[in-house]
């Protein structure tokens, strides 16, 4: 199967990322992807609340997700929405995965687990969860005749369990939709994305935000991009740079199986008891 992944540089103007997403997809499919992926908050990047509070919406009436499940019904294709920032029935938003079937129907959603509450230093900080309520669940998605996806968002990619436990529930094929920040993508992004597919004997698909994102309000961001596909074996079979666009992968669940045979880690587990400190 060919996947495609489609890197963007959102701005917090949903219906022009709509239409940027639309075109890049487009270019995904004419070259063959049956599955095509975008990143972490695909609709809007924003660093205001009240621009957000604004121009985000409920699931129901988001015309982000209408616009892209017509679009995924017009092509054919599953698409993974990487992410949407949707209001819910409380004060926060959700940073939600979503899978589109080819007639147009939401298959799988992920709410994003792990909030990304950071000081880098240097005066860049982030309270992802001020804005946004975290999700609970792990979610694995099977596509009819392909492989088992299991979903996840950005942050969540330094919880190692996380991927662990969606491989051992069947997923093949591990998404990381992100919007990585330049100084934790230069030094981290890479080779977390290699273990992650080490550890499982996934696939791991990244499509990425990049470069630095408009804002109409509040301060602008800037994303590390390098939209990345990494084979089972832990082999980078894409690294998109930083520029927008698309590309494909071709995947073989062969080398899944492959992988695994040769090393069989991920059926290895042993209990063990916690740690005793012995000063
Ligand atoms: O806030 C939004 O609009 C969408 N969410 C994001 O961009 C999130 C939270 S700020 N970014 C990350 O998780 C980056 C993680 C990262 O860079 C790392 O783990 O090093």
């Amino acid at each position: 199967m060919r996947a495609g992944l489609v890197q963007l540089t959102s701005s917090d103007e949903p219906t022009e990322n709509l239409a940027a997403a639309t075109a890049t997809i487009r270019r995904a499919a004419a070259d063959g992807a049956r599955l095509v992926l975008t990143p972490e908050v695909t609709n809007c990047v924003s660093a205001s609340r009240r621009r957000q509070n604004e121009v985000l919406r409920a699931e129901a009436e988001d015309p982000v997700l209408d616009g892209l499940r017509d679009l995924a019904a017009e092509l054919g294709i599953h698409l993974l929405i990487g992410s949407l920032a949707l209001k819910t029935e409380g004060a926060r938003f959700a940073n939600r995965s979503l899978l589109v079937a080819p007639d147009g129907a939401i298959a799988a959603r992920y709410d994003k687990i792990h909030m990304f509450d950071v000081d880098l230093g240097g005066g860049e900080a982030y309270r992802e969860s001020d804005g946004f309520r975290p999700g609970a669940r792990a979610v694995t998605a099977a596509l009819p005749g392909g492989p088992v996806l299991g979903l996840s968002i950005c942050y969540d990619l330094r919880f190692a369990a996380l991927y662990r436990t969606l491989a051992q529930a069947g997923a093949q094929v591990l998404t990381v939709p992100s919007a990585f920040t330049r100084p934790t993508g230069r030094a981290h992004w890479e080779p977390l994305l290699r273990a992650r597919a080490i550890e499982t004997g996934c696939y791991v698909l990244a499509p990425a935000q990049t470069g630095d994102h408009p804002a109409r309000a509040g301060r602008s961001r800037s994303t590390w991009g390098h939209s990345m596909a990494v084979s089972p074996w832990g082999e980078v079979l894409l690294d998109m740079g930083d520029a927008p666009g698309a590309a494909v992968v071709d995947l073989d669940l062969d080398t899944v199986a492959e992988a695994r045979r040769r090393i069989p880690s991920l059926a290895h587990d042993r209990p063990f008891r916690p740690p005793v400190s012995d000063d």
